[in-house]
């Protein structure tokens, strides 16, 4: 059986590089071009690239997504940055584009799609619910890709439950002691040297709190799923937001 051809957009950064040995490891994938920034995008097509793995950052994706969707190349997506009018935008292009897939991942890590997943399952049975993010201080954006999904599943599984609005009796103090406000589920960030990725779901009730905690030590966490990603989308058309959907948890 001939191999799927690979490219990796991002390939000199943290977890790009990581991608890379990922993909040149995989027995059934070929690694035709490794690109990095001002790297002109003509070598996905020159190298027939069939499938991208995009991990660049938030202002390079969407003009690397719009360039592969072009050319009908599917893309598994880590970079964050997604906004509902980024996701139309891409969704639109994928119209024009019958066939092409991508996939958008807000974490590769199979910890973290669980945690996301419990932490929709509980939210409903709580009064209180707050999230921690913690990362490396590299680290561009805040809150992260993953606390700002957790956030967007807990509301609207609350939503859903007809949950009251959390308690919180903040009246006065510093602006942003509460954290990032997330469809009403404050996000706290932390950027600490010695991290990589790390997550805490606190939720609260009545006498009892429940701590759901992923902690990702190495971007070898993160491969599993993009390999995964990369072998699934090639046969799933249109915008996949999230592994879990190729984990069958949906
Ligand atoms: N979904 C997931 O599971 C994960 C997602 N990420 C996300 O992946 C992204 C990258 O993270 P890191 O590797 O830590 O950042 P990084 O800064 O180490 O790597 C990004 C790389 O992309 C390159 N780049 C920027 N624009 C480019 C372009 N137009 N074409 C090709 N290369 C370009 C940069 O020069 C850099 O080498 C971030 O958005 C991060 O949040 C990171 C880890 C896991
Ligand atoms: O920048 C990172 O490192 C990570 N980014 C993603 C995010 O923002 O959620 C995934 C993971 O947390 C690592």
């Amino acid at each position: 059986m001939s191999k799927l051809r690979v490219a990796v957009l991002g390939a000199k950064g943290r977890i790009g590089s990581e991608a890379v040995r990922a993909v040149e490891a995989a027995e059934d994938l070929e690694l035709v071009a490794a690109l990095g920034r001002g790297d002109s995008l003509e070598a996905l097509t020159d190298a027939g690239a069939q499938v991208v793995v995009e991990l660049t950052t938030p202002d390079s994706v969407m003009d690397n997504l719009g360039f592969c969707v072009r050319h009908g190349i599917h893309a598994v997506v880590g970079t964050t940055g997604w906004t509902d009018e980024r996701l139309a935008q891409l969704t639109t292009s994928l119209e024009a584009a019958p066939g092409t897939g991508v996939l958008i991942a807000p974490n590769f890590s199979i910890g973290a799609v669980l945690t996301m997943k419990f932490a929709e399952v509980a939210a409903p049975y709580f009064e209180s619910v707050e999230i921690i993010e913690l990362h490396h201080p590299k680290k561009v954006d805040a809150p992260s890709g993953t606390a700002s999904r957790t956030a967007q599943l807990i509301a609207a599984a609350r939503q859903k439950a007809g949950s009251a609005p959390q308690p919180d009796a903040t009246a006065t103090g510093l602006d942003g002691a509460r954290g990032a406000d997330v469809d009403g589920v404050p996000v706290h960030s932390v950027r600490l040297r010695g991290l990589l990725a790390h997550q805490e779901v606190l939720l609260g009730g009545e006498g009892e709190t429940l701590t759901i905690r992923h902690d990702s030590l190495h971007h070898s966490s993160f491969m599993p799923g993009i390999l995964l990603g990369v072998r699934r989308v090639v046969d799933t058309p249109g915008l996949t937001f999230g592994l879990e959907h190729f984990l069958d948890l949906k």
